[in-house]
């Protein structure tokens, strides 16, 4: 089968979050098992750009309302990712060093996804399926079956994956006009609650839809930023398949980012103990922290839907009710306030609190292994990756019991456990977990065997390449 990606991010090219970890690894799987898989994406101005070669493959003209722009597609020359990797360059929109956060986003996604499918019209031949990843590129299932210069694509099979259906890119319906002429009869399927809303248009026109767990597919039926009805109506070509995670660039053993000059700080199950001392020590030193004590950390988005903005008051009244037992890192970056008020509350550390407040990749991976637990409060978790990173490096997830973390964390009070679980995104409730993670790190013993049990867990991506795969057939074939 010959599978086209079209997606913002993919890992290491440009990544803002999971959805960068999943589109860098999926192909690269379904590669492996035999299949052509495409990742076509913006070619920002990253490091991975200047650090690597390119050919250019298609040059294109084509307009976005009135504005028309050239736009290029060049291909990584090496396939060193384990997929053909192609970028598209439009001079003016695409050319910046971040991902989001323009003002002009509607424009510059807009103007992606035409050049992605003008260019894909001029093929000699046809893919078998085109999946796109998030509302960014969504209107593209809309796009190859109504718009009247791309129907030489209509019969070509779309799937859409929700990575996170709070993030909708709704905007005026007066951006419509951005779209190439398209058939007028098919509005509504551009319409959501009186604006444009990508997302729901490509839940609408896709032949499938996922989400990335099955349970956030059940959720979101009943909580789903206003898309319920929608999902409840489309649910006969929804599922949910759990992602998967990258063995190789998230193996404890191998890490490329775990090293210590002339240092052997990698580990594996049976060096688990001694492995994640050494690298919780290197932690600690760096941001003067106790590693006698057990180190709670976070890593993440600093946003209401991870539960960030309740760390602060949590981190608060964990040192007051349990006492100075514990060490919280807190890694991330996010809404200003919420980063403002965790850099505030550096002044009541007495080396046991530290954050860093931006995106750094090597960071999160030391973080990972040298961590005690690690903690995801999230209001909403349509799959969550951190939970499995820490499984694998042998740190305990303290999750809320929502979406994919309920899917992937048991809770070592049950059988076969392995985790700590709490019901609901509240102080008391996170405060709670916080608690049992500091009484499991005083049971040695017991941490000990669910670290042994954690480790050996599989998370990686054959189960659910096999479940993509016969969703794709079931796409072409019907069903
Ligand atoms: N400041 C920082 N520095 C370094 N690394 C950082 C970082 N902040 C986050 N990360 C990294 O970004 C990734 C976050 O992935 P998640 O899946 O947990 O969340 P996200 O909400 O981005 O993804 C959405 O898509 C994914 C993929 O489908 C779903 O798992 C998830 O539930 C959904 O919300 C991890 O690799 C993490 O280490």
């Amino acid at each position: 089968m010959e599978i086209i990606h079209v997606s913002a991010e993919c890992y290491p090219v440009a990544k803002a979050g999971g959805l960068g970890d999943v589109v860098g690894a999926l192909p690269k799987y379904q590669h492996d098992l035999g299949h052509v898989a495409k990742v076509v994406m913006p070619m920002y101005r990253t490091k991975f750009l200047a650090a690597n070669e390119f050919d250019v493959v298609h040059k294109g003209y084509t307009h976005l309302h009135n504005y028309w722009f050239n736009y290029t597609i060049i291909k990584e020359r090496t396939n060193k990712l384990g997929f053909d990797l192609y970028l598209v360059d439009i001079f003016g929109l695409l050319d910046r060093e971040k991902i989001y956060g323009y003002d002009d986003d509607v424009e510059r996604f807009t103007a992606f996804q035409i050049a992605v499918v003008d260019w894909m019209v001029s093929w000699a031949h046809q893919p078998d399926i085109i999946h796109v990843h998030d509302h960014h590129t969504a209107l593209i299932p809309f796009m190859v079956k109504y718009c009247f210069a791309y129907q030489k694509l209509q019969n070509i099979a779309t799937v859409l994956t929700i990575h996170n259906g709070q993030y909708q890119g709704q905007t005026g319906m007066d951006k419509t006009v951005l779209i190439p002429a398209w058939d007028p009869w098919k509005r509504g399927l551009l319409e959501w609650a009186g604006a444009l809303n990508p997302l729901a248009c490509g839940i609408r026109c896709a032949w499938k839809v996922t989400t990335v767990s099955p349970t956030y597919l059940e959720e979101m039926r009943y909580s789903s930023a206003g898309l319920e009805p929608l999902l409840e109506y489309e649910k006969g070509k929804c599922s949910g398949i759990l992602n998967g995670i990258d063995t190789v660039v998230w193996n404890p053993a191998t890490d490329r980012y775990l090293v210590e000059d002339h240092t052997d700080v990698h580990y594996d199950i049976t060096t688990a103990e001694e492995g994640k001392q050494k690298n919780k020590a290197r932690l600690c030193q760096k941001y003067n922290l106790d590693p006698k004590k057990p180190l709670i950390t976070f890593i993440g988005r600093l946003v209401g839907d991870k539960g960030a903005d309740l760390l602060p008051q949590v981190i608060e009244e964990s040192f007051y009710y349990i006492g100075r037992k514990m060490n919280f890192f807190i890694l991330g970056s996010g809404l200003p306030e919420i980063e403002g008020r965790l850099q505030g509350i550096r002044g009541l550390s007495r080396g046991d609190y530290n954050t860093y407040i931006g995106y750094d990749e090597a960071l999160s991976h030391l973080i990972y292994a040298g961590a005690d637990f690690i903690l995801m409060p999230s209001r909403v978790e349509p799959c969550g990756l951190n939970q499995m990173y820490a499984l694998r490096y042998g740190t305990v997830p303290v999750v809320r019991n929502t979406g994919g973390l309920h899917d992937t964390v048991i809770d070592y009070g049950d059988k076969d456990g392995y985790g700590i679980r709490f019901n609901h995104a509240t102080v008391g409730d996170m405060t709670h977990g916080i608690w049992r993670s500091v009484e499991l790190f005083q049971q040695q013993e017991m941490l000990r065997e669910i670290r042994q049990r954690m480790m050996q867990l599989d998370f990686s991506w054959e189960t659910s390449v096999r479940a993509y795969l016969d969703l794709y057939d079931r796409a072409r074939h019907g069903g």
